[in-house]
């Protein structure tokens, strides 16, 4: 995996796209927005997930094991205008929440540049890179940011040390 974008002459359209449960990766996509301007979209489920914690855990963790992709309300259109994603998910059962699944085997992404944020409670990216690669083959999946859900908040500065580095 690259870790920087590499230099491309042009603007770069951006696209900052995540699932929320409980906010915080909603938290770290706005950041990342207001950082770099672009577009920004929540990937809503046509069927909302509980709010009790025990049964959101268990129906992510048979969607996980099953590999089933729920459906989505949001649409995304011109997806091939963007060269550049953000793709923000909490980590759910150490990968990305369903909805992300969906989203990304649903849209065409050879060629774009994937930038994963993931917000957990201590195991970081976990294999959300890899599930991510995995589901889009034809897209160059960069180096990743992980942020603790309580900190969301109060991640400007990791997000803008992030960007830095990636040098956006
Ligand atoms: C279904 C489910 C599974 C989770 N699995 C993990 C996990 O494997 N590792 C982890 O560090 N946190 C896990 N968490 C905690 C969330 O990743 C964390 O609270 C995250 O910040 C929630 O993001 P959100 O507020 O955008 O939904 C899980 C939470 C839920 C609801």
């Amino acid at each position: 995996m690259r870790s920087r974008v590499e230099a491309k002459t042009g603007n770069w359209k951006v696209l900052t796209i995540y699932f929320s449960h409980s906010g915080n990766t909603r938290e770290c996509a706005s950041q990342i927005h207001e950082r770099l301007g672009g577009d920004l979209v929540e990937i809503v489920p046509v069927d909302p997930y509980p709010q009790d914690y025990d049964k959101v855990v268990d129906q992510a963790k048979r969607e996980l094991m099953t590999g089933y992709k729920p459906l989505l309300m949001t649409n995304i259109e011109n997806i091939e205008s963007y060269d550049i994603l953000f793709v923000g998910s909490p980590n759910w059962w150490n990968s990305v929440a369903p909805p992300i699944m969906t989203f990304l085997s649903q849209c065409d992404l050879t060629g774009k540049a994937i930038f994963p944020f993931i917000t957990h409670e201590g195991t970081g990216l976990g294999q959300s890179a890899a599930d991510i690669a995995r589901l889009c083959p034809n897209a160059t999946i960069l180096e990743g940011l992980a942020v603790r859900g309580k900190e969301a908040k109060r991640a400007q500065s990791q997000i803008s040390d992030w960007l830095r580095k990636l040098g956006m």
